[in-house]
């Protein structure tokens, strides 16, 4: 079984959405299990995110979804809170060689959504991990995503009616395709174990002695 986890926080509801919207696509795929976070004010002390059991269950999983409003140009501090739990992890890279992929959304079409992907993205090569663009071209697709033209990840524009259809689409075709990319590559199982960090795999040994 691919196992995907989607951790996100969202106040209001909308990024909520595009994770279900995800979770949706990825459950299109056979054999393919979703764990959905919600990050919650409970797991939160003292500005710290305190939940080991989260961070065990997204350890098991084969690629991870980060998702979070766009608050100032950025993630909201609360998926920070989360992010930065997860330093814990760093040191041992145990996170190392999963997928990884992101969305966000703001109340702009262009409200800096792009500032919380690219947060996205750093968070994901910190930790070793893999990342999922979306491999749909602005103005040329077939499945009619990607109207916002975001190929890094999910940007999603939400007004009074909520978030746009186009853009709950694009997020299901994320998440689809990162499913399909997980069950394919299959990298937890097949190419690097990562309890003995074999990075041997790319024959480096770093000589520092010349
Ligand atoms: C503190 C704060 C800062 C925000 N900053 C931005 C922003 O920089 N760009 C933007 O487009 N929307 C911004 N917004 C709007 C939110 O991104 C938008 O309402 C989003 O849909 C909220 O997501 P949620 O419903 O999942 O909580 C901001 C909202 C708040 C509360």
């Amino acid at each position: 079984m691919t196992k995907l986890g989607i951790v996100y926080f969202s106040a209001t509801g909308a990024t909520e959405t595009l994770a279900q919207a995800i979770e949706q696509g990825a459950l299109a795929t056979e054999a393919v299990e979703v764990l959905r976070f919600r990050i919650d004010k409970n797991q939160l002390v003292e500005g710290r995110f305190v939940d080991q059991e989260v961070l065990t269950q997204l350890g098991s999983c084969d690629a991870i979804i980060f998702g979070s409003p766009t608050y100032m140009g950025g993630v909201a501090s609360q998926f920070k809170a989360f992010a930065d739990a997860t330093s814990e992890l760093w040191c041992e890279q145990l996170w190392a060689n999963k997928l990884a992929a992101g969305f966000t959304c703001g109340s702009a079409p262009n409200g800096d959504q792009s500032g919380t992907l690219h947060y996205f993205f750093t968070l994901a090569c910190q930790q070793g991990m893999l990342w999922v663009s979306i491999d749909a071209a602005h103005g040329y697709t077939k499945q009619n995503v990607n109207r916002l033209g975001s190929q890094l990840g999910v940007v999603a524009h939400v007004n009074d009616q909520g978030v746009h259809k186009v853009d709950k689409a694009t997020a299901q075709y994320l998440g689809q395709r990162v499913a399909v990319l997980a069950k394919k590559l299959n990298l937890n199982e097949n190419v690097i174990d990562n309890n003995t960090v074999d990075r041997a795999l790319c024959g480096f040994s770093a000589d520092v002695n010349n």
